[in-house]
């Protein structure tokens, strides 16, 4: 506090205490004729987070953020806010109360209370289109998304940028702008910028948002609120603004979303039943990287760690596939360069046939074929090529890593690093710990998909691991559904309505039919002992259902071929078409085996589907393959298009009701009993015997603790 200037740091969110903090300090300095300006600035260098999301689950206290912004925009002493670092929800909101905004170069802003199911309810949607127009504020506040300081100072959301001290430029501005008039800088005050086909934009971004995220009601909200900035004048839009995050805050969705904020923080806290954790491991740097093979995987991962300033030595086997995963992996990186304008990083990537040229990376990622075979040879291979610490991971999608650690000279240093496709463009990263991976190898991997801008999930070494175990089951129903008289549209129609990105015949399509029918025929369901004209509809003493083998038979193979579930304009193409072949072909699939079809509901579609994928997840947890509930979610939310607004098959499970799931699986086994997978589990039942207790609690009710995490 000086005679002129009054400056008050914040810590990153803006909890009770805080709020609090601000209206008596802002006050005091109104008050003191000492005090010519005020400069708000945040605690350790970052301006803040926005409001306390833990506070949402309480009753409020300290005082609200609305009248405390007001109060700030409503003095007569400027205000300036000094951004570093970061300026989140209700930060910028405050920001945007301040008369002036002056931004660090590196520092981030955005509005992504959407992202919580929320909208920016501090007069964010009141003020930002106010200052930028309606375009700008809708793209802002409808996606959530964070932006630089430059495009802010673009859209003229800060006044100022600085490459140095942020909070001495705001001092600067502050002492050069005592004595000005503050009516203008006050943004209430202002008249939002109109374009000129206010409609033709409105519903155009309905549009947009509801391809985006189908169901999910916050982007809808956050229009509508935007829209009464438009046409409402700023005290009853603020009405308008506070009705509807009435409506948001208490629904499902937003409870649903806020746990996914905190299920993805704390999916990075792995802790293995040796004791080592996330915060007593520590990692490996890693400066260089080889990768082997480079089909769809390899290359996507290859993106990624030169993205991520990682050296990469990409191997494959044969001149022509080491050329045209040359030209993908260049072409991506230009692609990703040009989109950001900068130059592309390709000095940081040489591509070889020989596996010689590992010998000095600091780790590997094998992504060759899903055969354990193969992949034992190239492991072999790697163990006597790289230097004796360098550690060795897979990309498979659901072998043994631990079959694979024994063939080389090092286990502990073998981990599963799975990656989604596409590698570079999806989040999730499932790290695979043996039994014999150590805490620093587990360690390296886990900081690696952080760095590498994924969500990194640990998880135990168990067929299909935790996303792909559970998909299977999932992918079965569906495929019971359609012999009992379900059509692949109708599954997908009841999916995509509850809310995923794309139904699952449609994934099917898109990632090729024979990946599935490969994986059935080294498990043995597909083979010499099969009728392959009438194939049996029981394997291995349960139902097992042919028609995605018939279909492949057929030389329908999703997408890549023009026809799968669905038909396709060509080879390749996008738009998938319900195809009336499909539809005779289930027709007469009935008619040979004597299934009657029955007329399937929408809520039988979901349940069955959604059900069995919680219901598995259960198993997981007692068999030990997952840490926590939440850990499965964020593999589905971030690997399998689980609609974010719905948290995750297991939250979704208790938000149901674990008594409701309980009685529907019991429902659909009685209807099933050939169906194993919709039997409930042992711990299912467990709960729903103890009353159904919070998540955090479930752990407690798994009776033989055999964790692998
Ligand atoms: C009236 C309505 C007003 C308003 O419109 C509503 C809002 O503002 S809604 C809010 C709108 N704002 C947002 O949506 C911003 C949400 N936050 C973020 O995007 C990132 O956390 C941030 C960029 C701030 C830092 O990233 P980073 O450096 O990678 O660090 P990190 O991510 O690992 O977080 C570190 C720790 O801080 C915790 N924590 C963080 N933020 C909050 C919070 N707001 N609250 C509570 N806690 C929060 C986080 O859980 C973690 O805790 P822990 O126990 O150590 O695991």
């Amino acid at each position: 506090c000086s005679d002129e200037l009054f400056i008050r740091p914040l810590s990153l969110v803006l909890s009770a205490a805080v709020r609090k903090g601000i209206t008596e300090a802002v006050a005091r300095a109104f008050k003191d004729t000492r005090v010519k300006a005020v400069v708000l600035c945040g605690e350790n260098g970052k301006f803040c987070g926005g409001a306390d999301i833990r506070e949402f689950a309480k009753a409020m206290s300290g005082p609200p953020l609305v009248p405390m912004i007001h109060a700030i925009e409503a003095g007569e002493k400027p205000v300036v806010a000094a951004i570093e670092e970061m300026a989140l929800g209700g930060g910028l909101e405050l920001a945007l109360g301040c008369h002036y905004r002056v931004a660090h170069a590196k520092a981030r802003l955005g509005l992504p209370e959407v992202t919580l199911g929320l909208l920016p309810a501090a007069g964010g949607t009141q003020r930002l289109p106010r200052l930028t127009g309606i375009p700008a504020a809708l793209d802002l506040i409808t996606t959530g998304r964070h932006i630089s300081a430059q495009e802010a100072l673009k859209l003229g959301i800060v006044d100022r940028v600085t490459e140095g001290n942020a909070v001495e430029a705001a001092v600067e501005l502050a002492l050069s702008v005592v004595g000005r008039p503050l009516a203008p800088r006050r943004l209430s005050n202002h008249a939002t910028p109109l374009p000129a086909d206010l409609d033709g934009v409105f519903e155009e971004v309905l549009v947009q948002v509801k391809r985006r995220a189908r169901g999910a009601m916050a982007p809808v909200a956050c229009a509508k609120a935007v829209r009464a900035a438009a046409e409402l004048p700023y005290s009853r839009g603020l009405e308008c603004e506070r009705e509807l995050m009435n409506t948001l805050f208490t629904s499902g969705q937003a409870r649903a979303l806020q746990y996914c904020f905190f299920a993805q923080r704390a999916a990075g806290k792995w802790s293995l039943p040796n004791g080592a954790r996330w915060d007593n491991s520590r990692p490996r740097a890693v400066h260089t990287a080889g990768v082997i093979g480079l089909g769809t995987m390899g290359r996507g991962i290859a993106v990624c760690l030169v993205k991520a300033g990682i050296s990469v030595v990409a191997v494959e086997t044969e001149e022509k596939q080491l050329d045209s995963g040359r030209r993908a992996v260049r072409g991506m990186l230009e692609r990703d360069a040009k989109r950001r304008g900068v130059t592309a990083p390709l000095h940081m990537i040489t591509f070889t046939l020989s596996m010689q040229q590992l010998r000095d990376v600091d780790l590997v990622i094998e992504a060759v074929f899903e055969d354990m075979a193969l992949k034992k040879s190239v492991f072999a291979e790697l163990s006597r090529v790289c230097r004796p610490n360098a550690l060795l991971c897979t990309n498979t999608s659901g072998l043994d890593v631990d079959e694979l650690a024994s063939v080389t000279d090092r286990p502990p240093l073998v981990v599963g690093m799975h990656f989604f496709a596409p590698a570079h463009v999806m989040k999730l990263l499932e790290v695979i710990c043996g039994p014999r991976s150590s805490p620093e190898t587990v360690a390296t991997a886990m900081t690696l998909g952080k760095r590498l801008g994924k969500v990194s999930v640990a998880v135990g070494n168990c067929p299909g691991f935790v996303g792909n175990r559970m998909l299977k089951l999932y992918l079965d129903q569906a495929h019971f559904l359609l012999e009992e008289g379900a059509s692949p549209e109708q599954v997908d129609q009841a999916l995509e309505e509850f809310g995923f990105a794309l139904g699952i015949f449609k994934v099917a399509d898109l990632s090729g039919l024979d990946i599935g029918w490969r994986v059935r025929k080294a498990a043995g369901l597909i083979g010499p002992d099969v009728d392959p004209k009438f194939p049996s509809r029981h394997r291995q003493g349960r139902r097992y259902c042919p028609l995605p083998d018939l279909l492949c038979e057929q030389g329908r193979l999703g997408q890549k071929s023009g026809r799968g579930w669905y038909l396709y304009d060509s080879a390749g193409g996008k738009e998938a078409r319900p195809d009336p072949a499909i539809s005779s072909f289930l027709q007469e699939y009935r008619l040979r085996y004597g299934i009657s079809a029955r007329r399937i509901t929408e809520q039988e579609v979901v349940e069955r589907c959604v059900f069995v994928l919680a219901n598995e997840g259960f198993r997981i947890l007692e068999d030990g393959m997952a840490a926590a509930p939440e850990d499965i979610d964020m593999v589905y939310v971030f690997g399998y298009g689980w609609p974010r607004h719905r948290g995750g098959p297991m939250f979704h499970a208790a938000q149901v009701g674990l008594a409701t799931v309980l009685q529907r699986l019991e429902f659909y086994h009685r209807q099933n009993p050939d169906i194993p997978h919709l039997q409930p589990s042992t711990l299912l039942r467990r709960l729903v015997g103890a009353r159904s207790p919070p998540m955090q609690q479930w752990k407690q009710h798994i009776r033989s603790i055999n964790s692998q995490l």
